[in-house]
């Protein structure tokens, strides 16, 4: 499904001031998303610390970074289910916080463990995200259709979400962020739980938003995936980003895998040795 056409080129402020030489408007794009010195503590624990990140229109992002590293609050934040202690976050010019009905209108988002309305089917938690984001009702039902066929759920459309597998219900949350064919996906591990198959055909949905203009930003674990899909990634530790760019430019010559753990690093060893120390010493058969 294409992203939103109209709404695109109706957006004023994807038109940058005048060019001094030809007196014709610039075409400077807007960011997709623009994170701006976002902050967040729980207590006493700074779960993001001034993060600052871009994403421009057309690119198909990937957000890594180790457990805790702030990923999920970072991306709460940039799609207004967790308010910021400071910093602001933009949908292609639009506050997030001060403008939310025009930036929630240009962004399909899949939160971390998706809360969904799931005393409903399938089928009919898509009608009603499709009426919540004003889709024309003939709409709603061709998309509804389409998606629930792409990712595998036309069987269980009429299925409630409550009964449905961990990977079904990342499948309709995926479907309820597309449905109104945003500008802008937000997905915090889309592919978690999601069965090879149905990883396929959601990396080809994602392939062909971008082809058609859209703009991805995922978070992940998998380095494999991200390297394979993503053209563009952002390494996050301890709540900022330590590099961010093009694959190539972040990889800077190694394959993800090396570079996250030269980045965060690693700890592939630490249950060998410790400061000189066996680690885990009990776990090993020949103590025992
Ligand atoms: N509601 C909360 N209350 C208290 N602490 C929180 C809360 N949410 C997140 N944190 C803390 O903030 C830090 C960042 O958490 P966050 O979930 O953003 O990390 P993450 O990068 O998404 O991790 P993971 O890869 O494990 O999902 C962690 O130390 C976490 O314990």
């Amino acid at each position: 499904m294409a992203p939103n056409q109209d709404s695109r080129s109706a957006d004023p402020r994807s038109v940058a001031a005048g060019s001094p030489a030809t007196g014709a408007p610039d075409r400077q794009p807007l960011p997709a998303l623009d994170l701006r010195g976002l902050q967040k503590s729980f207590g006493a624990k700074q779960a993001v610390r001034g993060l600052q990140l871009q994403v421009m229109p057309g690119r198909l992002f990937g957000l890594v970074g180790p457990n805790g590293a702030g990923k999920t609050t970072t991306l709460s934040m940039a799609t207004g289910l967790l308010r910021p202690d400071a910093g602001s976050a933009l949908i292609l010019g639009h506050d997030v916080w001060t403008d939310p009905p025009a930036a929630k209108a240009l962004m399909g988002v899949l939160p971390d463990g998706v809360r969904l309305f799931d005393r409903l089917s399938g089928r009919e938690l898509l009608r009603y995200i499709g009426r919540l984001r004003q889709v024309p009702e003939d709409d709603i039902e061709i998309r509804s259709s389409e998606l629930l066929a792409a990712l595998g759920l036309t069987d269980d459309a009429d299925q409630l979400v409550v009964d449905y597998s961990a990977g079904m219900t990342k499948k309709i949350g995926l479907a309820c962020a597309l449905i109104h064919a945003p500008r802008l996906l937000i997905l915090d591990e889309p592919f978690e739980a999601v069965d090879p198959v149905s990883g396929e055909g959601i990396r080809s949905i994602l392939r062909g938003y971008v082809a058609s203009g859209g703009t991805v930003v995922m978070s992940s674990h998998v380095m494999e995936l991200v390297e394979n899909l993503c053209d563009s990634v952002a390494v996050v530790a301890a709540g900022q980003v330590l590099a961010a760019g093009s694959l190539d430019e972040v990889r800077a010559g190694m394959s993800l895998q090396q570079r996250f753990l030269q980045l965060v690093g690693g700890a592939g060893n630490v249950a060998v040795q410790q400061g000189g120390e066996e680690v885990l010493s009990w776990l090993r058969s020949s103590s025992v």
